[in-house]
């Protein structure tokens, strides 16, 4: 092994999702510079490394130093010390401070630092917050080396180590060397197979306690993200167990399950496995709303409510319709209920004037409106007038531990709830939002039960409803919405009454090709290319499909329509980030949420600048896409939470909508295709809808429907006698 000491002079490739680097050193011990390769994570030019390594002769570049391990040595000259001091990794110290410190403590300051940091406070110039600084930068990198080196050492790629050490800082290395298995508990994107890569390296053994209770546990909730269902039956379990564990013996896993049970880990009740938190949420929610329906009706003033809402309706111009009034009055003198309809319904319209008429009749009451998703709060804001927020900014989450702020300690100072868009929410999140509202005294519900249920497990909207929560469904379509074939179709969806093709020629707002897989993209190219003539832009248009992978799928479809879109030009920057290449303009599609940031799974953006590492203002190479005048920044930590938006799928397009929607509808996606799925997309549109496909497989689609229950037990806990706590949910 050869041994160098010395500085990073000049980058050639660096690789920001593999920390692979290729680059020019220069050295103490030669005087030339020497191409290095290898792999390095948050290295800069300021720092000073040894670099342990050996010379290969690589097939393409020639002989070149192979970099096996490295670190950061302390620099010891007074003009490196300064040097390394006023760079920018000590924010606010510049280069005269800098000298002062060598001057005041001598070349072996860094040292004298970091074994003392009150060493710096008869430094001339020197203040708390820049010695605060300088410490923590010394300390910080200290330990930063020693995970590093902990991953190299036990050849552990250093993809995830950004993500990891980001997660548990400096306990870092106790939760990898204790338990590796932890991290899939803690660490969105680190499932089994990367843990237990990972533990197994480090010298885990394969009959490891942890490892088949991890495996266990994994796959209850994995099942439950696959399928939507709150709990899964042994063979289910059994089944995906032996995917991911090979030979161990079955009594073993039995005795694992059976341990996890005892831990109250799994919770096995009859023949169900559920992982405790899906049980305990189911549970939640049930003892939650049953504390709140059987309370008394509330009384109001009846006089006062009409003369208001004959006010309103006067002010709109229309007649509510006696359903819509219904609901008007359930939703004052009760605390619970869902109001419910297919699109054009008219179910915004009476919300509107629900808000109004309660705010007048109780101005002091706060009232909290909230949707899942950041553009159906962004709606919701726009339609009433009054500011939305998603569930998670409500609950104020932390991406970072995974945890709630607004909990049952600290619960939500509201008095009535208001949440849209309902089909998407899913167990957990309400389980969680009730936790939160105990303070909370009126509820109301709004979705459509026809569309997707929620990504993550549970069917809560058509749970409640088949639990007896008071529902109020519109089935009225108004004049307005019925020049519109886009909501007759959604009604002609909901009510069976599809028979054959000739529906489509009905309409002028929607249009059916008929074409194979291999003719989609070339018609939907022809069909953005009219609109955009007509004017439309990106955000107006949007083309969704179930799949990404295919001829037909939205990877394909995403790279034609960039070239359409957002042309290549060699005057716009671009940046590859694994097979896409990013463009300045393009259509960005966020899909994970960061509350923090203020975008959520689902939001679209627009990519407006792609900034590379400079080593002064931007550390790494950055991109910002500007979400409706917020602009959120990406680097390698989170590059793989966008993805082009010309195309996206049907459960990432729930929540918004768009003037055209082009929707392709093919045989290649038959297990995909079901009834709340179509009906999804199609409800999406707003102006017009294309579909591109097969007909029969859109039949077929209409025709899937019944197979398609998810697996809960929400409505089963309402009948259950279980003992309120109402403590716990009520003040
Ligand atoms: N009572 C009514 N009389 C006449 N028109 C009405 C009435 N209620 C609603 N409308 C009209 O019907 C149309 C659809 O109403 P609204 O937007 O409230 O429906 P929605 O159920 O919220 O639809 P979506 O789910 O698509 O958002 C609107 O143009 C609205 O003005």
């Amino acid at each position: 092994m050869i041994e160098y000491t010395g500085y990073i002079k000049k980058i050639r490739f660096y690789s920001e999702s593999s920390n692979y680097i290729v680059a020019l050193i220069e050295v103490e011990q030669e005087d030339k510079l020497i191409t290095m390769n290898g792999y390095m994570n948050n290295f800069n030019d300021y720092d000073k490394y040894l670099f342990i390594g050996d010379y290969e002769i690589h097939p393409k570049y020639g002989k070149q130093f192979k970099l096996n391990e490295y670190r950061i040595v302390l620099a010891k000259e007074s003009d490196e010390i300064v040097k390394y001091l006023s760079s920018p990794l000590f924010k606010g110290i510049g280069k005269k401070l800098a000298q002062q410190i060598v001057d005041s403590l001598g070349e072996d300051c860094l040292s004298k630092i970091k074994a003392d940091k009150h060493s710096l406070d008869f430094v001339i110039g020197m203040t708390e917050k820049r010695r605060d600084t300088i410490y923590d930068t010394l300390t910080n990198s200290d330990y930063d080396q020693e995970v590093m080196q902990f991953f190299m050492g036990h050849g552990i790629s250093l993809k995830n180590l950004g993500l990891i050490q980001g997660f548990y800082q400096e306990k870092t290395l106790d939760v990898l060397q204790n338990n590796p298995y932890q991290l899939i508990e803690d660490i969105d994107g680190i499932g089994f197979k990367t843990a237990d890569d990972l533990a197994l390296k480090i010298g885990g053994s394969l009959d490891n306690p942890n490892r088949i209770k991890a495996a266990i546990v994994y796959c209850i909730k994995q099942y439950g993200f696959n399928t939507g269902s709150t709990y899964c039956l042994i063979d289910e379990i059994v089944n995906m167990f032996s995917k991911i564990i090979y030979n161990i013996d079955e009594s073993v896993f039995y005795d694992y399950l059976e341990e996890l049970i005892d831990e109250e880990l799994v919770i096995k009740e009859d023949e169900r496995y559920y992982y405790h938190e899906m049980y305990e949420a189911e549970r939640n929610i049930a003892k939650y709303l049953k504390a709140r329906i059987n309370r008394p009706e509330e009384l109001f003033d009846e006089n006062e409510v009409n003369r208001l809402l004959k006010n309103y309706e006067k002010k709109q111009g229309i007649t509510y319709a006696l359903k819509q009034k219904e609901a008007l009055n359930y939703f004052l003198k009760s605390s619970v209920m869902i109001l419910t309809g297919g699109p054009g319904t008219g179910k915004t319209t009476i919300v509107q004037a629900l808000l109004k008429i309660y705010s007048t009749l109780y101005p002091e009451d706060r009232i909290g409106l909230v949707a899942p998703t950041g553009r159906a709060a962004k709606r919701l804001t726009e339609l009433t007038g009054i500011s939305a927020c998603t569930i998670h900014r409500l609950l104020k989450w932390d991406l970072h531990s995974n945890t709630f702020a607004m909990n049952k300690n600290n619960p939500l100072d509201i008095d009535v709830l208001i949440i849209d868009e309902f089909s998407m929410v899913d167990c957990l999140l309400l389980s969680k939002l009730f936790e939160a509202g105990r303070k909370i005294n009126k509820i109301l519900f709004i979705g459509d039960y026809h569309q997707l249920p929620s990504v993550a497990p549970g069917n809560v909207l058509q749970d409640l409803m088949e639990a007896g929560v008071k529902t109020i469904e519109l089935d009225e379509i108004f004049r307005q919405a019925k020049d519109s074939g886009i909501i007759q179709l959604a009604h002609h969806i909901i009510s069976n009454e599809i028979e054959d093709m000739e529906i489509f020629n009905q309409f002028r707002d929607i249009n059916f090709f008929s074409c194979i897989n291999y003719d989609v993209i070339k018609n939907v190219k022809t069909i953005v290319k009219k609109a955009l003539d007509e004017g439309y832009d990106a955000n107006d248009i949007q083309v969704l499909v179930p799949m990404y992978q295919g001829i037909a799928g939205i990877d394909a479809l995403n790279d034609a329509l960039q070239d359409i879109f957002n042309p290549k030009d060699e005057f716009i920057e671009s940046y590859k980030i694994g097979r896409i290449e990013y463009r300045v303009g393009d259509k960005i599609l966020q899909l994970k949420n960061r509350p923090d940031d203020d975008v959520f799974n689902g939001d679209i953006g627009i990519l407006v600048e792609i900034c590379k590492k400079d080593n002064f203002e931007y550390l790494q190479d950055t991109l910002i896409v500007d979400f409706d005048g917020n602009l959120v920044e990406y680097t390698s930590q989170n590059f793989n939470t966008i993805t082009h938006a010309y195309c996206m799928s049907i459960h990432k397009s729930q929540g918004n909508e768009f003037k055209i929607v082009i929707m392709a509808v093919l045989t290649d996606y038959y297990i995909m295709l079901r009834r709340n799925l179509l009906y999804t997309a199609i409800t999406r549109a707003k102006q017009s809808l294309f579909i591109l496909g097969n007909y029969n497989a859109f039949m077929q689609g209409l025709n899937n429907y019944q197979d398609s229950r998810r697996k809960t037990t929400l409505k089963t806990r309402f009948e259950s006698d279980e003992e309120l706590n109402v403590y716990d949910f009520m003040e």
